[in-house]
């Protein structure tokens, strides 16, 4: 294999992997059998309806509990096993962050960074400054905790996660309690962490949320991986049509035809064809560039995304147990 052709399942490209994660409360698996496989790089949403297991599974990626059985690697290295060797390069935040609530904001995160023994003293006030500031949080940072909102807390938890730079984010539903303008900026700065090579792991159990920062999903339903891969394939899993407007009606029928397709004639200048799984819209729009063919227009027609998630998770608004 040349280097070029990395293989996506290669486990040091693997941020985590779990391997039949399980974790049972009582007579209930809260997680069961669950083989995640997040890609170093990517924005990896964790999405599945309340109850359906995010947040225990997240306890147990950061060795905060002990799974029944299975076994989970992060960046690379076991865990819990190797916990204490890899949790410095993963920021966290997870539900319900503890924070001193008569200190202010800014004390708060000096302390817990005094509290990690791989920083420096001397450069602490300017990492927490920078903290505070990239979660929008400098102007309340002499508040006590006590007085913070849910939102304010929860940003206070994410400057937490960003104290120190991390290879890896791992964060439990970092919208809530967030307005609407706080969970987009949440969401910006979770791209921009990404773009600069930070691999994030998110849980939400918002359908949109996920699809506007994550270019990873995993389906969690009753405590099970019911999908997992590129969001893109998710959403061309349930296009099922492509109609392709051009004046070129032969030369787009040979090229989809070369893709396997089989192309009909709806009317003039209308072709349209059935999408198998082997073939997406993507490959249908390259072929007709790559064929010279003049388009017009390309619809793809089918289920929606949220469409595909309900068909996976049987969501109605009922939570599991
Ligand atoms: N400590 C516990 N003891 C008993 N049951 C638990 C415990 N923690 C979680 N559960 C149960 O395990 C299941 C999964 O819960 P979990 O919190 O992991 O779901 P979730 O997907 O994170 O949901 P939410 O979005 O509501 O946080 C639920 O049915 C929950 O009641």
């Amino acid at each position: 294999m040349s280097p070029d052709d990395p293989t996506p399942t290669d486990p040091s490209d693997l941020a985590i992997e779990t391997r039949g994660l399980t974790k049972v409360f009582g007579a209930q698996k809260a997680v069961d059998g669950v083989d995640l496989a997040v890609p170093r790089g990517s924005v990896f949403g964790f999405l599945g309806p309340n109850g359906s297991g995010k947040t225990t599974s997240i306890r147990i990626l950061l060795g905060l509990s002990a799974a029944t059985s299975g076994e989970v690697r992060v960046l690379g290295r076991p865990v819990p096993e190797k916990a204490a060797e890899v949790l410095p390069a993963v920021g966290a935040l997870v539900e319900g962050p503890a924070f001193y609530p008569f200190l202010s904001g800014r004390d708060n995160l000096r302390r817990l960074d005094a509290a990690d023994p791989t920083t420096s003293p001397r450069t602490r006030r300017a990492r927490v400054e920078e903290a505070l500031e990239r979660v929008g949080l400098e102007h309340a940072a002499s508040k006590k905790a006590h007085a913070y909102s849910l939102g304010m807390k929860q940003r206070l938890g994410l400057a937490n996660a960003l104290l120190s730079p991390r290879e890896l984010l791992v964060l439990d539903e970092p919208g809530n309690g967030l307005d609407p303008q706080g969970s987009r900026e949440v969401r910006g700065l979770i791209r921009s962490l990404a773009e600069a090579g930070t691999t994030v792991f998110v849980s939400s159990h918002l359908l949109w949320e996920v699809e506007q920062m994550c270019s990873h999903v995993a389906v969690m339903s009753a405590g099970r991986l019911v999908w997992q891969g590129p969001l893109d394939r998710l959403r061309a899993e349930g296009a099922v049509q492509v109609r392709v407007r051009t004046p070129d009606v032969a030369e787009a029928q040979t090229a989809l035809t070369a893709l396997g397709l089989r192309p009909e004639t709806a009317s003039p200048g209308l072709l349209v064809a059935a999408l198998g799984e082997d073939v997406v819209v993507e490959q249908v729009v390259a072929a007709l560039v790559r064929a010279d063919v003049r388009v017009r227009g390309v619809e793809v027609s089918g289920e929606t995304l949220e469409d595909r998630y309900v068909a996976l998770t049987g969501e109605g608004f009922d939570v599991a147990g």
